[in-house]
């Protein structure tokens, strides 16, 4: 069957965004891979479902590049956002749903605002932080970011024995490049490869810059697809609530594909 289908992008991560609201597609992983595949599909870093849901305006259902389903994407939810104000299925401002519990979000022509997840538990490591922002993800800070080579050492920390035991991670590489500016690359699970751009990754570097160098909010952040900025209010020692990544997300092109 043929399928319509619409490509989104926030900072460089790119996404197929289907309108589910039927509740039709077929959810098979080696078909949403081959989607996803740069040579042989229509290609992205992961494909998501936009679907009703009786309490929420709407349900953001998210799949990784592999096919699998994957745990919160904030880019990705922030390009739904875009997606659900351009179908006409919200307004200005909306509450829904994803993997990871209820988001908020606001809506203007530049920007999506999306509050995340509050997050507990930052683990302070002698060489990394890790927390999991609707996401796992360890976070290391480097010198010199632009020329580091983010896949083969992000590649061995995420198959390292103790990550593939805790069910695998994100890594973030980050460098901090002004009192209220960071660069951020990451390595991402279920692309398993650098990619522009990690919503909740970049929302883990401002977390831990805060804890770790002082850095205060709101922290801007330059990843290679762009900027985005994270707010957020720290309530203990390991815990941040009223957290927001804000940034651009647009629709990029439209088309069919059979399924
Ligand atoms: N690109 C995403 C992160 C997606 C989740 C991740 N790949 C995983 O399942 O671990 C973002 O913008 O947050």
């Amino acid at each position: 069957m043929n399928i319509s289908f619409y490509k989104y992008q926030g900072t460089g991560n790119d996404f197929i965004m289907i309108d589910d609201r039927a509740g039709t597609f077929p959810m098979d992983k080696e078909r949403i891979a081959h989607l996803c595949h740069r040579r042989f599909g229509i290609g992205a870093d992961g494909l998501i479902l936009l679907q009703n849901d009786e309490a929420y305006d709407f349900r953001m259902k998210y799949f990784n590049a592999d096919g699998g389903e994957g745990s919160m994407c904030g880019n990705g939810g922030r390009a739904t956002v875009r997606f659900a104000h351009d179908l006409g299925v919200i307004g200005d401002q909306t509450r829904f749903i994803a993997v990871d519990g209820e988001h908020e979000a606001l809506v203007t022509s530049e920007q999506i605002s999306l509050k995340m997840s509050n997050v507990k538990g930052l683990e302070e490591h002698p060489d990394y932080a890790y927390m999991n922002t609707g996401s796992p993800h360890v976070v290391a800070f480097k010198e010199n970011l632009q020329d580091f080579k983010v896949y083969q050492e992000g590649y061995a920390i995420r198959y390292s024995d103790e990550w593939v035991k805790r069910g695998g991670t994100n890594v973030n590489f980050v460098e901090q490049q002004g009192d209220q500016q960071l660069f951020v690359r990451t390595y991402e699970r279920g692309v398993e490869d650098e990619t522009y751009s990690c919503g909740t990754g970049v929302t883990a570097c401002a977390l831990t810059a805060h804890v770790k160098l002082g850095m205060e909010s709101p922290i801007k952040i330059k990843v290679l697809g762009g900027n985005l900025e994270v707010s957020f209010e720290q309530t203990s020692a390991d815990a941040f609530e009223n957290i927001y990544l804000i940034g651009p997300a647009e629709r990029v092109f439209e088309g069919t594909v059979e399924v």
